[in-house]
């Protein structure tokens, strides 16, 4: 593993030195093969599980990472908070990966921090095995996404109400820069590292700018909200409710980032929150792309200094890009929902067809992925599906535009199977497996990772993870991992 350290090279506000605190009893549970060959990590190292286990512990650093707590501010559920910064986790470098990219190596759940607060700086097995199975599910299913390489088991307790077992997290990211982290520097009101941030962030993650002073810095702001908008609309696609979309857990290079609270949308219903703590639905299903433009709004703000001086000048620059989001967002959803149902363009009967049958689902409470696989197998006339009876108008009405576009069957098919997941981490299959760990029992894991790791095929078990929960996950909750 060679690690290139450049977040290191930034000024030192930027950042704490801190190191891991080891663990008693390193053992590692998961490592992530293919995520790891992507990183180039020598195969003489994957296969000594000993030492990976120390390695991604934090109890033995590898040779060249250098271990680092980052600093961020952050808007959690609409409050300002100046000081969070990175209380239990800990970054070690980056790595060139296949493509040359940069890729974070993080562990989570290492230790306290100088901006651990009151928390203890660790994480149970059960939140970093989620980590893990929800961030790779993710990724199978196209959506951009940080990634695990392992969790390894600490051998000590941590005190979540009761005693859990512990663990430890690697997670690799394009790079942890969150809007959070624009945040803290604008509040300081330092303009040097604000600017010293942007540009690092624009070189890492948009090389493509190639404007200078104000332009530039708008160019960024413009090129995050495309990607937002990128990520929203995937995770729309597939029923991911993120739960706490906090501007500390806004990544700006677009990745889904912190899988906390996160859960997947059985039965439709455009209100549908799980998390514990979101008591008034701020990150219900459908208001993550009003709340993505919130968060846009506020990394604007904090990038209106470097805009202009005069705050009502920059203002009027940024503004009409926040404005301008709903629309682009409708037109990417309304592009996401026409290839849910077979057509490669949107069209106003498409778009009506799109929103008559959500409102069915929602009336009548169907599930969200089966009822659009269903509507595959329909297409494809691979099997009789019974369909609930209210939704055979549609379909006529749905067969008769794919014909008036001149879209055959099969094609139609085609582009619904690379949309529609077959099989998604549902919200039961994912507590059971979790289940499985804190009791320590022999896990049902590689299996449900394998199913999960082909979401668009029908493999050998893929059937065991299809069905919705028994109770169309009516109390189901989801809770912060701290
Ligand atoms: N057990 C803990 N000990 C110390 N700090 C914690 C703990 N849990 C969370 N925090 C801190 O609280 C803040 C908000 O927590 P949040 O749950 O969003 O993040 P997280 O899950 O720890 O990390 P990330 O966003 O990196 O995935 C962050 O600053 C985080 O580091
Ligand atoms: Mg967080």
């Amino acid at each position: 593993m060679k690690f290139n350290n450049t977040y290191i090279k930034l000024a030192p506000i930027f950042y704490q030195h801190v190191l891991p605190t080891p663990v008693a009893k390193p053992k590692l549970l998961l490592w992530n093969d293919s995520l790891a060959k992507q990183l180039l990590i020598p195969s003489t190292l994957t296969q000594d599980s000993a030492l990976l286990a120390q390695y991604f512990s934090g109890n033995q650093l590898p040779p060249g990472a250098e271990s680092i707590a980052l600093t961020y501010s952050g808007h959690q559920f609409g409050h300002f908070n100046p000081q969070l910064g990175d209380g239990r986790a800990h970054l070690i470098g980056e790595i060139s990966d296949e493509n040359a990219q940069q890729r974070d190596i993080q562990l989570k759940g290492s230790g306290p921090t100088p901006f651990s607060r009151q928390g203890d700086g660790r994480c149970a097995i059960g939140p970093a095995v989620r980590e893990y199975i929800m961030s790779e599910a993710m990724f199978a299913l196209g959506v951009p996404t940080s990634r695990c390489l392992a969790v390894v088991a600490s051998g000590e307790p941590v005190y979540r109400g009761d005693a859990k077992p512990g663990a430890i997290v690697t997670r690799v990211a394009a790079s942890h820069i969150r809007v959070g982290t624009f945040q803290y520097f604008a509040s300081q009101g330092n303009l040097e590292a604000l600017d010293e941030l942007t540009q690092y962030a624009i070189a890492r993650h948009y090389p493509t700018i190639k404007s200078s002073g104000a332009e530039r810095v708008i160019a960024f702001l413009e090129q995050v909200i495309a990607k937002q908008i990128t990520l929203i609309t995937a995770w729309l696609r597939v029923g991911f409710i993120h739960g706490v979309m906090n501007t500390d857990n806004t990544a700006i290079s677009g990745e889904t980032i912190d899988f906390g609270p996160c859960a997947m949308m059985g039965v439709y219903h455009p209100g549908t929150v799980f998390s514990s703590i979101d008591r008034k639905g701020r990150y219900a299903f459908a208001n993550q792309a009003p709340i993505a433009q919130w968060n846009m709004a506020r990394l604007a703000e904090a990038l209106l200094p470097l805009i202009d001086s005069d705050q009502d000048a920059a203002v009027a620059k940024v503004e009409p890009l926040i404005i301008a989001m709903s629309a682009q967002f409708q037109q990417a959803f309304n592009t996401m929902m026409a290839a849910k149902l077979g057509f490669e363009h949107t069209s106003d009967e498409v778009d009506a067809l799109s929103t008559e049958l959500l409102d069915l689902m929602q009336t009548h409470q169907l599930d969200y992925t089966l009822t659009f696989y269903h509507l595959g197998l329909i297409i494809n006339s691979q099997a009789t599906v019974a369909l609930v009876a209210p939704l055979n108008d549609w379909v006529a009405k749905w067969q008769s535009a794919l014909a008036n576009a001149s879209i055959s069957a099969s094609n139609a098919y085609e582009l619904m199977q690379q949309n529609n997941p077959v099989v998604i981490p549902r919200n039961h299959h994912v507590e059971a497996v979790l289940a499985q760990y804190e009791q320590g029992a022999q896990s049902d894991i590689e299996r449900f990772l394998s199913v999960l790791a082909h979401p668009y095929q029908h493999t050998q078990h893929t059937e065991l993870y299809q069905d919705p929960a028994a109770d169309g996950d009516q109390h189901y909750r989801t809770f912060c991992g701290t």
